[in-house]
């Protein structure tokens, strides 16, 4: 490797120093800061108590642990996978390859939920439709008070996550996660119905960046020839699921708002409005019933 590392072979500095050499030269953005995670991560100690002594030695175990987990991240492998965790909403929720990551941009269907219910003690009952880590439904959860969730994922590992991702959280008692299609197995009314489906159309997602395509799985991205696949369903199925004066809240990919209002208003469902994230794009799209 080159470059000159100040601190002793072996030690926390020396390891940050040659870490943050090679993410660099694989032109990851913050390659200080990953390698601050990874080695906090491989050693179980916080990223302060790193920077505190940076010649201390790194144990072998730890070195060997952070050996793998450094040649996973450069072959392309997300950081929350390695680290097995991500922050969403106010959440710290477990991750694994058998659904998404968590999204900032997702954190769009709460503050829409958030706006639609000012009175949150009225939100009863919530569903999440393709509930991977739980993410939404479990930061609902913590938003609205009264409510008790349910979660449905097609991928039964997602789904016992998303239950792991709940008892971590000390929202278990609160919801109940099954494995299934959609609203195949469900009966009943919600007051908020929230989803974040597969909406990648499946010949662009070879063209994602490779820690996406290569990593996560399609079960959580392709949807479909046209994207849509997955809002078909879910319009098949909210005038039946959803309360009276209930709403539900979806996802939607860039661009997709026409296509996929249409679909809810020819299941008979109405749209009243959008809700754009950070980036100005419509990126929550509003139906009810
Ligand atoms: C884009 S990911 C969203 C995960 C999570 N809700 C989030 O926002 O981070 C879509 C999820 O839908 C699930 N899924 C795909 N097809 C499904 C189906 N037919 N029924 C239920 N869930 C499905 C996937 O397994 C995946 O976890």
């Amino acid at each position: 490797m080159s470059g000159f590392c100040a601190d002793p072979e072996g030690s926390v500095g020396a390891f940050l120093c040659r870490a943050g050499q090679h993410l660099r030269a694989a032109a990851i953005p913050q390659p200080r800061m990953e390698a601050r995670m990874l080695l906090s991560h491989a050693m179980g100690v916080t990223q302060e108590a790193l920077l505190r002594d940076p010649r201390a030695p790194v144990p072998g175990a730890a070195a060997a642990h952070f050996a793998e987990m450094l040649r996973r991240r450069l072959d392309g492998a997300p950081m929350a996978y390695l680290t097995g965790s991500q922050g969403f909403w106010t959440l710290d929720l477990a991750t694994s390859p058998d659904t998404l990551i968590p999204r900032a941009d997702t954190e769009a269907l709460i503050e829409a939920a958030l706006e639609l219910f000012p009175e949150r003690a009225a939100v009863g009952r919530i569903l999440d439709l393709g509930t991977g880590t739980g993410a939404i439904l479990l930061a609902a959860l913590a938003e609205f008070p009264a409510a008790f969730g349910v979660g449905v994922d097609l991928v039964p590992g997602a789904a016992a996550l998303a239950a792991r991702n709940a008892r971590r959280n000390a929202l278990g008692e609160r919801c109940a996660f099954l494995a299934g299609s959609w609203a195949e197995a469900l009966a009943g009314r919600f007051d908020l119905i929230l989803s974040n489906p597969p909406y990648i159309e499946s010949a662009a997602i070879a063209g994602l960046m490779p820690e996406v395509a290569r990593h996560e799985p399609l079960s959580a991205l392709d949807g479909g020839p046209d994207g849509l696949v997955a809002y078909r369903a879910l319009a098949g199925c909210l005038l039946r699921l959803l309360a009276p004066e209930g709403r539900a809240v979806l996802e939607l990919g860039q661009g997709q708002e026409p296509a996929v209002a249409a679909l809810m208003r020819d299941a008979g469902l109405r749209v009243p409005g959008a809700r754009q994230d950070l980036g100005g794009i419509a990126r929550a799209l509003i139906v009810a019933p």
